[in-house]
C-alpha cells in the first residue's frame, strides 16, 4: 500500500514537471508560441550535448537515431509522397556534412526510405568512423543511391528531386565555409526547391544567422533552438529530439513546451517571438 502510495506521488509530480510553468495541454498538428523557449547560444548547446553523453551516458547512436527520426517525422508530415510528383515520385536529395548533423541526415534518409520515400544521398566528406560507416552500409543495403558529386547544372538537381534536405552543419559549425563546402553551399542556394535545415541552416553563423545564406522553408531545431533561428524567414519551425531529461532541460531553463502525446515533434509558432535588432545582436 505504502509502494502504491508512493508511486502515485511520483507520477504527481512527473506530470507537472513535465509540463512546465504552463501547465498546457498541447494537441497534434498544433503550434505553440516560441515565447519563453531558450534559444541556445553555440557553447551552451554544445554544452548540453555533452552533458547528455557524459552525465546523462547516453551514447551518440541513440542521439542521433532520435534526431534523424524526428527529422523524418516532420518530412512525412509535411510534405506527403502522393505530392512529391517530380521525377521518381518521392524523390529527395539529402546532403549530409562531415560531422553529426551529417549523422542525423543519413538517420533521417533510412527512416524516409522506410517511409516509402525515394532517397537519394549526397555525402562529400564521409566520416572516418564505425558509427558513420555502419550508417552508410546501412542505406546501402537498402538501395538508397549517393551522388559522388553534386552537379552545379541546378536544373538537374530542380528537375530530378522535390525537396533537399540539409544535413551539412549543425551548432558545431564556424565559418566561413571552407572551399569544398562553400562551392556547395552556393549551388544549394541557387536550387529552386524546398530546402528543410536539420538543426541549423548550413553556413549559417550558429548564432547570428547569415541573410546571404541559404534560406529554408523548414527548420527542424534539436533538443531546443539555437539563436540563429530567431532569424528564421521560412514556413514551418520545429523542434525535435524527444530525449532531453527534465533534470537536465531545467538545469539550462530550456522551457521547452511538452510534446504532445507520443509525438516526437512539435509545431513551434514564431509570430509573437522578440526579433532580433537590426545589428543582429539580441
Ligand atoms: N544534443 C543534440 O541536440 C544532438 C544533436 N545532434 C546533431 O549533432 C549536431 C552537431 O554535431 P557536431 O559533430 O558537433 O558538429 P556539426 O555537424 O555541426 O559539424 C562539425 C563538422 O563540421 C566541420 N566544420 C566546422 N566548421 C566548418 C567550416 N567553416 N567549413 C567546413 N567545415 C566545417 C568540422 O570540422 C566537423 O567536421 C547538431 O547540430 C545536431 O544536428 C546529434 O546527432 C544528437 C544529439
Ligand atoms: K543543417
Amino acid at each position: 500500500m505504502r509502494v502504491l502510495r508512493r508511486g502515485a506521488f511520483h507520477c504527481y509530480r512527473a506530470f507537472f514537471n513535465n509540463n512546465s510553468a504552463k501547465h498546457q495541454i498541447i494537441q497534434r498538428n498544433m503550434a505553440v508560441e516560441a515565447t519563453g523557449i531558450k534559444f541556445l547560444g553555440q557553447e551552451e548547446a554544445q554544452n548540453i550535448d555533452q552533458e547528455l553523453f557524459t552525465e546523462y551516458a547516453f551514447s551518440v547512436d541513440q542521439l542521433m537515431e532520435l534526431a534523424g527520426l524526428s527529422c523524418a517525422h516532420v518530412v512525412a508530415k509535411l510534405y506527403p509522397k502522393e505530392t512529391l510528383t517530380r521525377g521518381n515520385q518521392g524523390s529527395m536529395l539529402i546532403c549530409c556534412g562531415p560531422g553529426n548533423n551529417g549523422g542525423d541526415g543519413l538517420v533521417c534518409a533510412r527512416h524516409l526510405k522506410l517511409f516509402g520515400y525515394k532517397p537519394t544521398v549526397f555525402y562529400p566528406k564521409p566520416t572516418d568512423k564505425q558509427l558513420f560507416k555502419n550508417l552508410t552500409t546501412q542505406l546501402e543495403k537498402l538501395d538508397i543511391p549517393f551522388l559522388s558529386y553534386l552537379p552545379h547544372e541546378t536544373s538537374l538537381i530542380n528537375d530530378s528531386y522535390n525537396l533537399v534536405i540539409d544535413a551539412l552543419f549543425g551548432f558545431s559549425f564556424k565559418g566561413p565555409p571552407r572551399q569544398q563546402f562553400k562551392e556547395i553551399l552556393e549551388t544549394l542556394k541557387k536550387v529552386q526547391l524546398p530546402l528543410v535545415s536539420i538543426d541549423v541552416p548550413s553556413g549559417w553563423n550558429v548564432e547570428d544567422g547569415d541573410p546571404d545564406g541559404l534560406q529554408p522553408e523548414v527548420l527542424i531545431s534539436l533538443t531546443a533552438p539555437k539563436k540563429c533561428a530567431k532569424h528564421f524567414k521560412g514556413k514551418h519551425h520545429y523542434l525535435g529530439g524527444r530525449f532531453v531529461p527534465n533534470a537536465l532541460a531545467q538545469k539550462y531553463e530550456l522551457n521547452l513546451p511538452p510534446y504532445p502525446g507520443t509525438d516526437c515533434i512539435l509545431q513551434l509558432k514564431m509570430d509573437k517571438l522578440d526579433k532580433p535588432q537590426e545589428d543582429g545582436k539580441d
